[in-house]
C-alpha cells in the first residue's frame, strides 16, 4: 500500500465470459455494495462491456477494455478504438499487457501511442510491464521493467490518469508469485522512476501486482510496501474469489 492511495482491484477476464457470465458480474456487484477500501473494476471481453455496463450502472464496480487502436476510427478490421470502449461504458483500458506484447508483438511505442489513444479518449490507461523469466534469471527484471515503463508511458502521466500493473510473466496463470520481497524491490524501483519522471503525480500514481493473486494471498501481497491494488486474471472469473481478494483490504485496514 502507498500511503493515501486509495487501492484498485480490477480482474481481467482475458478472453473469458458468455452472456451466462452477467450472474457472476452481478452476484460481484451485490457484494461490493460495502465499502471494500478499494475501488473494484471488471474488463470484459468487449463483447460484454454494453450488457455489463447497462447492469453496473453507476455502482461500485467500474469497467474498463483490455485494449484499443490507437485511431479513432478507420479501416482497421478487428479493432475498437478507445472512444468505442469508452461509448460502451469503460473509464480506462488495459494496455500492454504481456499477452499482446508476446501475442501481437506490441512494441512499447505501439503501447504509448495507445496510451494517447486512451487519454483522449478520457480513459485511464493501464499499463502491464514485467519481465519474462529468463530476463529474471539473467539479473535483467529491474532494467526491463524500468525500460518498459519509460517507452510505454507518454509524457503527462498523472494517478488520473494512469494506473501501472507489474506481472511478472512467469507468474501469470501459473500458481507461482515471486517472492515478497522481490515484489517489494520492483514496485519500490518503479516508484522511484514514477517519481523521478513525474514529480509530486509519480508519488500517487497506483502500481497494481498481478500474477495468481488468490484469495489467499492477497492480504499478504497487497501490505507491500506501493502496491496499491491488483491485477487479477483467473481468480476475476468467479465472484466469490474476486471479491475475496478485495476483501483483504478489510483486513488490512481493520
Ligand atoms: O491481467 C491479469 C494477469 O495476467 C494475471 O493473470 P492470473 O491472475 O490468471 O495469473
Amino acid at each position: 500500500m502507498t500511503p493515501g492511495v486509495r487501492p484498485l482491484v480490477a480482474g481481467n477476464w482475458k478472453m473469458n465470459g458468455l452472456r451466462g457470465s452477467e450472474r457472476e458480474f452481478e452476484a460481484m456487484l451485490e457484494r461490493a455494495r460495502a465499502d471494500r477500501g478499494a475501488d473494484l473494476m471488471i474488463c470484459p471481453p468487449a463483447t460484454l462491456l454494453m450488457r455489463l455496463s447497462a447492469i453496473a450502472g453507476n455502482g461500485p464496480i467500474a469497467l474498463g477494455g483490455q485494449d484499443c487502436h490507437a485511431e479513432v476510427s478507420g479501416a482497421h478490421t478487428g479493432d475498437l478504438s478507445a472512444e468505442m470502449l469508452a461509448d460502451a461504458g469503460a473509464t480506462a483500458v488495459i494496455l500492454g499487457h504481456s499477452e499482446r506484447r508476446q501475442d501481437h508483438g506490441e512494441t512499447s511505442a505501439q503501447v504509448a501511442a495507445k496510451v494517447e489513444a486512451a487519454w483522449r479518449a478520457g480513459l485511464t490507461a493501464i499499463v502491464c510491464v514485467g519481465e519474462t523469466e529468463a530476463e529474471r534469471d539473467e539479473g535483467r527484471a529491474v532494467e526491463v521493467v524500468l525500460g518498459q515503463l519509460q517507452g510505454s508511458v507518454p509524457e503527462g502521466a498523472t494517478h488520473e490518469t494512469l494506473v501501472v500493473a507489474y506481472e511478472p510473466v512467469w507468474a501469470i496463470g501459473t500458481g507461482r508469485t515471486p517472492t515478497a520481497e522481490d515484489v517489494r524491490e520492483m514496485h519500490s524501483r518503479q516508484r522511484e522512476g514514477l517519481k523521478a519522471r513525474f514529480g509530486k503525480a509519480g508519488e500517487a500514481i497506483r502500481i497494481l501486482y498481478g500474477g495468481s493473486v488468490k484469495p489467499a494471498n492477497a492480504a499478504e501481497l497487497m501490505a507491500i510496501a506501493n502496491v496499491d491494488g491488483a491485477l487479477v486474471g483467473g481468480a476475476s472469473l468467479k465472484a466469490d474469489d474476486f471479491m475475496g481478494i478485495a476483501a483483504a483490504y478489510e483486513t488490512l485496514s481493520g
